[in-house]
Parts: structure tokens; C-alpha cells; sequence
């Protein structure tokens, strides 16, 4: 595998729960290196995309690839091993383990050779409050403290791609910013790519190199963020 890692190619993939069917025909691409942002109103089906991508949700059509893996049917364990992490919205630590401990579980994710090194200290630069509460629980930590123990908690398994589902959503001003220093700085190293769900454009249009917006099971609009027209956001994103 390439320092940069693989493409993430999504080809007419539907997902739903049950009967019902919330992504009808999704066609998109993550390639290496790049922040792709996939933005859409609240309910469109952000959270059921990334959650299919990583195969906790089974796709009812279509395919997803990374690289020469085909992942479409397979397990979430298969995604992790294949260089692909992911940051669930809402979080989902485990609150009654220490800080340590979650990030642990994260290293279960890796192949053999990273769990044997133990957790990176690259984390700890990153994210210096996580170093000082390893003994804390999760439980016991700040909101934005658990979404930088979250976010930790992927990093551990040095993924090649990070799906990270609303990062800055329910934190304070000044974790935001913090967040969002590290999703850039991920970003000047090149060496991951980041698929994100963001809602705030700003943020958004200030890192993405590639946009897809999400409509009623749809891509309805993609492109550069320079090319995002005021039309497309009242359209599609204004609420
Ligand atoms: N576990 C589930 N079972 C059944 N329906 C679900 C489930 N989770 C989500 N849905 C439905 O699927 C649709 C898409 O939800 P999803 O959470 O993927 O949207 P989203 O774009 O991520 O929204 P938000 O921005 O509010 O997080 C919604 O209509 C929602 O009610």
C-alpha cells in the first residue's frame, strides 16, 4: 500500500433499514490525500452512508470498493484491516473504561505488527489533553474531550481513510478549532484521506477539495467547493 493509500470508489449504492430505503442510488469517490465532504440537511441519510461504507449497514444494491477490495458485503473488521477507520456521530466511547483502555480497543482495529508497538505517541501530540487523562474514564471527560478520544481512538490503527460523521457537532468554540486543526493537519500530510460529514459550510468549503451534497437518496450536486453555487445551498442545504 501506497503511503497515500487507495481510492474509495461507491457505485450505485442503495441502503436502507428494513423496508425502507434511504439511499437509492449513490455514485461517489474519496481518492488519496483528499478531504471529501458530503453535506445535506439533517435526515437525508449522512449517517446511514458512512455507517454502509464501513459495513455496519448491508448495502441493498451496489458496490463499494477500496482499491483492488472489493468491501461491499463484507464485515466492518474487514474495512478496519483494510485501512479504513471511522468516527461515528454521537461519538460511542466507552464511558466506564479509562482513556488507555478506549484507545486500546482502537489498537484492536490495527494488524498485528501496530498492536504489538503499542499506542503512537503521534496521538498524544495531537491531542496532548488525552495524554494527561489516561487513567480518566470516558464517561468522565468533557464532550469535546470524548470527540478528541474519538477521533483518537482511529488514529490509533494509522488508517488510510478516516470517515469522520459530524466531528465538531455539540462541542464547544474552542475544541472546534482544535478538531478542525487536526483534520487540517491531516490533511498537509497527505498522508490519509478524510471522508467528512459537516454541517458547517464554512468549515466545510474551507478544507474539502471535493464536495458531494445529499438529497433524497442522491447525489445532487458534486464538485470543488469554488463551484458550489448559492442556488445548490439554497436548494439543497438551507434550512
Ligand atoms: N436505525 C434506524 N432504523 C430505521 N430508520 C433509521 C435508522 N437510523 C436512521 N433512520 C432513518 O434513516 C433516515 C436517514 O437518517 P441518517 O441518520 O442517516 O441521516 P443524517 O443525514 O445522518 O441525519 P443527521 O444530520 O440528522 O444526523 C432518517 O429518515 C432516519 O429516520
Amino acid at each position: 500500500m501506497t503511503k497515500a493509500g487507495n481510492t474509495l470508489t461507491i457505485d450505485k449504492l442503495a441502503s436502507g433499514y428494513g423496508e425502507s430505503m434511504v439511499l437509492r442510488e449513490i455514485t461517489m469517490k474519496v481518492r488519496p490525500g483528499q478531504v471529501v465532504c458530503l453535506m445535506g440537511r439533517n435526515g437525508v441519510g449522512k449517517t446511514t452512508l458512512m455507517k454502509t461504507i464501513m459495513g455496519l449497514i448491508k448495502p441493498k444494491n451496489g458496490t463499494i470498493r477500496y482499491g483492488e477490495q472489493e468491501l461491499t458485503a463484507a464485515p466492518p473488521y474487514r474495512h478496519a484491516r483494510a485501512g479504513i477507520g471511522y468516527v461515528p456521530q454521537g461519538r460511542d466511547i466507552f464511558s466506564q473504561l479509562t482513556v488507555e483502555e478506549n484507545l486500546k480497543i482502537g489498537l484492536e482495529a490495527a494488524g498485528g505488527s501496530l498492536r504489538k508497538a503499542g499506542i503512537p505517541e503521534s496521538v498524544y501530540e495531537k491531542f496532548p489533553v488525552l495524554g494527561q487523562m489516561l487513567k480518566r474514564k470516558g464517561g468522565d471527560l468533557s464532550g469535546g474531550q470524548q470527540q478528541q478520544l474519538a477521533i483518537a481512538r482511529a488514529l490509533v490503527a494509522e488508517p488510510k481513510l478516516l470517515l469522520l460523521d459530524e466531528p465538531m457537532e455539540g462541542i464547544q468554540p474552542s475544541i472546534v478549532m482544535d478538531i478542525e486543526r487536526v483534520i487540517e493537519s491531516i490533511k498537509a500530510n497527505q498522508s490519509m484521506s478524510v471522508l467528512l460529514v459537516e454541517q458547517s459550510l464554512t468549515f466545510a468549503t474551507s478544507i474539502a477539495d471535493y464536495y458531494y451534497v445529499l438529497d433524497k437518496g442522491m447525489i445532487v450536486a458534486e464538485g470543488t467547493p469554488a463551484s458550489l453555487s448559492e442556488d445548490q445551498v439554497r436548494k439543497h442545504l438551507a434550512v
